[in-house]
């Protein structure tokens, strides 16, 4: 299978291309998604499944510059899945957590693919709406949902992701508030592209897959865990979401259920375990 994967240099995208055995990358500025002109490459390249992982992904940003958030997280995979249906080419396209929103019982209960979607903020919107035109445009298509992405990618990059931006934080010696009432699962995006390469091997019916890291922790126990493994003394102040103030609402807890990937022997490792290996790998990067 030739697999083009759009959004190659991002995190997901430069870890899929390190697992896939026949990989195209597809990025700016050589390739820019908004641009259909340029989705010729995509036939005369013979590929036979496209992961669509370009996105607008800065959440609170997102609720001011809604133009630039739909135009990637909804109409471009609308347009791809279509492009991939016409052209019989499977279509993966990655959404996410916060398609939800408030959990419905007390105590909450891990999100399944069937539970019912409330996104709070734009990007969860644009999201949720990309996913609806996917599944209606293209046959072959699967939506990924998953959570709290962090990769090698996003060392060098000045927006990264929460794990850099925590040790960034530890370099300048201040006290590091983090909010311990939002409740995830944090995933490596090694482990996902390991789990989506075995998706594209098996191919189990097209739809909605879920899929995280193992289990869940608060972003304070994820921010004390990676504190402790990288052996760095931080003053680390539990905070909440309401002092925290960001421009976006966010879902008090948003754990995904692995259960119908796991069904097809497809299972990511714990959180604490992935985030171990990164830690480790990192060094190496
Ligand atoms: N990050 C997270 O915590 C989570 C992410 N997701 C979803 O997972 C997917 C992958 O996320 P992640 O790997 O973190 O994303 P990244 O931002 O790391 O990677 C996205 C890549 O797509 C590129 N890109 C942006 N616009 C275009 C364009 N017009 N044409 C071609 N390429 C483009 C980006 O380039 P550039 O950087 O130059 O703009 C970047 O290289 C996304 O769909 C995201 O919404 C889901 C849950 C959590
Ligand atoms: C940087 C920082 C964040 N936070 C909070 C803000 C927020 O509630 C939570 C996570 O913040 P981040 O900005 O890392 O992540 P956020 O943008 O909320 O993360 C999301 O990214 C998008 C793309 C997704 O799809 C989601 O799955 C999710 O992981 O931590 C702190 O409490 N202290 C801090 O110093």
């Amino acid at each position: 299978m030739k697999v083009g994967v759009i959004g190659s240099r991002g995190q997901l995208g430069s870890d899929l291309l390190k697992i896939l055995a026949d990989s195209i990358p597809l990025d700016k500025p050589e390739f820019d998604v908004l641009i259909p002109s340029s989705w010729p490459e995509i036939t005369a390249r013979g590929i036979d499944v496209l992961i669509n992982t370009s996105a607008y992904n800065e959440v609170d940003q997102a609720e001011i510059d809604m133009d630039s958030c739909f135009n990637l997280n909804t109409f471009s995979p609308a347009r791809l899945a279509n492009f991939c249906d016409i052209n019989k080419i499977i279509f993966i396209t990655i959404s996410t957590d916060y398609v939800f929103g408030f959990p419905p019982t007390v105590p909450p209960l891990p999100f399944s693919e069937e539970s019912e979607t409330n996104p709070l903020s734009v990007y969860g919107v644009s999201k949720r709406a990309g996913e609806i035109l996917t599944l209606n445009r293209c046959k072959q298509s699967y939506v990924i949902r998953t959570c709290g992405l962090y990769g090698y990618a996003s060392i060098a990059r000045p927006r990264s992701s929460f794990v850099e931006t925590m040790l960034r934080l530890a370099q300048k010696g201040n006290p590091i508030s983090v909010v311990s009432d939002q409740i995830v699962s944090p995933t490596p995006t090694y482990d996902l592209a390991l789990a989506i390469n075995k998706l594209i091997e098996q191919l189990p019916p097209f739809g909605v897959y879920h899929l995280t890291a193992d289990g869940f922790c608060s972003w304070y126990d994820f921010a004390k865990k990676i504190f402790d493994l990288a052996g760095l003394s931080v003053i680390l102040k539990s905070t909440t979401m309401s002092a925290f103030n960001s421009k976006a609402r966010r879902s008090p807890y948003t754990v995904l259920s692995n259960e119908k990937a796991r069904r097809y022997g497809i299972q990511l490792p714990p959180w604490e375990v992935g985030l171990a290996a990164y830690l480790t790998n990192r060094k190496m990067e």
